[in-house]
């Protein structure tokens, strides 16, 4: 480029412009960006989070960003999705990102997503159970699932909205009562529960946590989530202290950092990397990458219950084998009892099938009065 040359004075013209915020830049630079020659995006995977502005939604969008499976970004919440659109689009990694404001702009958020990941809801404060966040939560997914519902029916979900073991089945009763129900496309993330295991059990080993995995099933609350601690890789064994001390740290890990931030909400930050490792692993089984197994809450045969937690074989169309739970010790089968109890007593499971439950459950009113 010559310089003093027109096509010089307009690069510095746009220069001069780079201050304000993106939507002025739009209007005032002579080069819009929808005028720019890449248009980016060219291969892999388009991927959503609805929720994006929030405590797990802006580093989550920043792993994402970052992730080169990722060609095409889409960051939707219903507040400051421009400004963490902004931010995150300067970053020079391949995925294009778009961002979407409100839910007049939620059905342009989804159109033709590979993945949804969903972290849009209330968190917990100190004193409160997951299940406690039911009433706002449960009409935030099922708004969200309407949407996957119009414009991509075929996309995987990930659930990360509390309380997972009653979100997963209310988002497989939206998409059922839409009949595009497919349950190896809806995943409920409990992958925090296995970074928390790997992380604590290498403290207790005194090895890497990168080299330690921990299969850990059942559900994402209290007893429900239950380590497999007699099936850790690489193989090992504990004291009954060590068990006692690694299970209790487990299930209860949430708390400690809802009780940690003290009313500033709960797990954030570990909790963006443990969805972006399920997502990329999510999109390495679309890729048709053999071998891909992580564990996720999702429909199941494994126990007697509709839901459960275990490793899953992630391939093309999403789940392709739920595994089975592999030989438990005695600790174990105590602990699955117990799990399972505490699952099935959820109400919410118990009620899908009532008329106007999904309804009256996801109105954020009460739903008590209308249990069987
Ligand atoms: N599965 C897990 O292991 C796990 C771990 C941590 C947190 N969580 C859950 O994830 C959820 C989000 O946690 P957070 O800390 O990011 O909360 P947050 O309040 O920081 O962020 C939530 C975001 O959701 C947005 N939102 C609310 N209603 C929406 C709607 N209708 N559409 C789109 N976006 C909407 C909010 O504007 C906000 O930006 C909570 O329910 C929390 O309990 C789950
Ligand atoms: O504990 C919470 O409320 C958030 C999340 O489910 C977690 O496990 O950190």
């Amino acid at each position: 480029m010559q310089p003093g040359s027109e096509a010089s004075r307009r690069i510095a013209r746009i220069n001069s412009h780079l201050h304000p915020p993106v939507s002025q830049l739009e209007e005032t630079s002579l080069l819009r960006r929808a005028d720019c020659r890449s248009k980016g995006g060219a291969s892999g995977f388009k991927v959503a989070i609805l929720g994006a502005a929030g405590g797990i939604g802006q580093p989550l969008a920043l792993l994402m960003k970052m992730n080169p499976l990722v060609s095409v970004l889409h960051l939707y919440d219903v507040v400051n999705a421009p400004g963490v659109t902004a931010d995150i689009s300067h970053m020079n990694t391949g995925a294009v990102v778009r961002g979407f404001l409100g839910q007049p702009q939620l059905e342009d958020a989804l159109a033709g997503m590979d993945l949804v990941i969903i972290p849009a809801g209330v968190p917990r404060k100190p004193g409160m159970t997951r299940d406690d966040l039911f009433n706002i939560n449960a009409g935030i997914v099922k708004t969200l699932c309407e949407g996957i519902v119009k414009c991509c029916p075929k996309a995987i979900v990930n659930l990360i909205s509390n309380p997972v073991n009653s979100t997963v089945p209310i988002a497989a009763e939206v998409f059922k009562k839409a009949g595009t129900y497919d349950s190896k496309r809806l995943l409920g993330v409990t992958m925090l529960d296995v970074v928390r295991a790997n992380t604590f059990v290498a403290e207790v080993l005194g090895i890497d946590p990168r080299d330690v995995n921990v299969p850990v099933v059942g559900g994402h609350a209290g007893v429900t989530i239950l380590p497999l601690l007699s099936q850790v890789s690489p193989p090992c064994s504990f004291t009954p202290e060590e068990i006692s001390y690694l299970t209790d740290r487990i299930q209860n890990g949430g708390t400690e950092v809802v009780e940690a931030k003290a009313g500033a909400g709960s797990a954030t930050l570990s909790m963006a990397f443990a969805a972006a490792k399920f997502a990329d692993a999510c999109l390495r089984g679309l890729r048709g990458d053999a071998g891909v197994v992580e564990c996720s809450f999702v429909a199941s045969q494994v126990t007697e219950l509709p839901f459960f937690a275990s490793k899953v074989r992630l391939g093309r169309f999403g789940v392709e084998e739920v595994l089975p739970l592999g030989p438990l010790n005695e600790f174990e089968r105590a602990g699955l009892e117990k799990a399972k109890k505490e699952l099935s007593s959820y109400c919410q499971w118990r009620c899908l099938s009532l008329p106007g439950f999904l309804e009256h459950a996801t109105s954020g009113k009460d739903y008590s009065g209308i249990m069987a």
